[in-house]
């Protein structure tokens, strides 16, 4: 394996009884780069982070994380911010920073302060007293202040208003490792492409399209959310 794979998806395919979620996914992505993971309701995204955070077992196909399957070695070297919120509402913000600080030895906590303090959030505050935005914005700094190989992001910024997603996303890109890399899957695609590297759309269970963002503007003359809109015409 070439040490610069940082996640090799062999034939991955999922499927919830009779629905294939997801079919014969091959996806090789490197080291240091933004990924944005693109596709319509449904096309697979939810399904395919689930898969290599080892959530979901495959129907057949593989994962490597780092050359490893999903297990306790990939879930050191992945931070993962889930599409719902699955942490202890009930919690203030410092004390959720304690508790990531506990679990993950690679947490660092002077980073993810700094970042509360930057978006204006009281650390104080529980969680569920925030506003649904700035609870996303807690979830995406603890996420982002592990120092890990892979951060995978499900919709991330959705609840986030335009004016703080600039700054949210330059604070996700000035605040991981070069040799990181960072998975994100979003509706939202004018607003993140201009951070991206590269992106793969999803079309019902296939994967239709993975370039570099670069290539795609040579290539088609236009941006990818107009390439999206035009591939996903309804
Ligand atoms: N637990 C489940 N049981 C049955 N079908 C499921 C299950 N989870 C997902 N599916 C189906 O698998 C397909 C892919 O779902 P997935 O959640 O991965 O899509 P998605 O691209 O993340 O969608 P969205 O953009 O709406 O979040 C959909 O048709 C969905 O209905």
């Amino acid at each position: 394996m070439d040490n610069n794979e940082l996640v090799i998806c062999q034939g991955l395919t999922k499927n919830y009884g009779k629905k294939t979620a997801l079919n014969n996914l091959n996806l090789t992505l490197g080291r240091g780069q933004f990924i944005g993971l693109l596709g319509p309701n449904g096309s697979g995204k939810t399904t395919t982070i689930k898969l290599l955070n080892g959530l979901l077992q495959p129907t057949s196909g593989s994962v490597l994380i780092d050359g490893q399957a999903p297990g306790t070695y990939t879930h050191s070297v992945i931070s993962y911010l889930p599409d719902k919120n699955y942490l202890n509402d009930a919690m203030k913000v410092n004390d959720l920073i304690s508790f990531f600080s506990d679990f993950y030895t690679d947490f660092d906590r002077v980073k993810a302060n700094d970042m509360l303090d930057s978006l204006g959030i009281d650390p104080l505050n529980r969680l569920k007293t925030l506003s649904k935005g700035n609870q996303e914005k807690v979830q995406l700094i603890l996420t982002m202040s592990r120092k890990a190989q892979l951060y995978v992001l499900d919709e991330p910024i959705a609840g986030v208003d335009p004016a703080a997603r600039d700054y949210i996303l330059s604070t996700i890109l000035s605040n991981y490792s070069e040799d990181a890399s960072v998975l994100l899957s979003t509706h939202l695609i004018a607003d993140v492409e201009r951070v991206l590297d590269e992106v793969i759309f999803l079309k019902e269970d296939a994967m239709v399209l993975h370039d570099t963002v670069d290539h795609i503007r040579e290539e088609h003359g236009k941006s990818v959310d107009a390439l999206f809109r035009e591939v996903f015409a309804c």
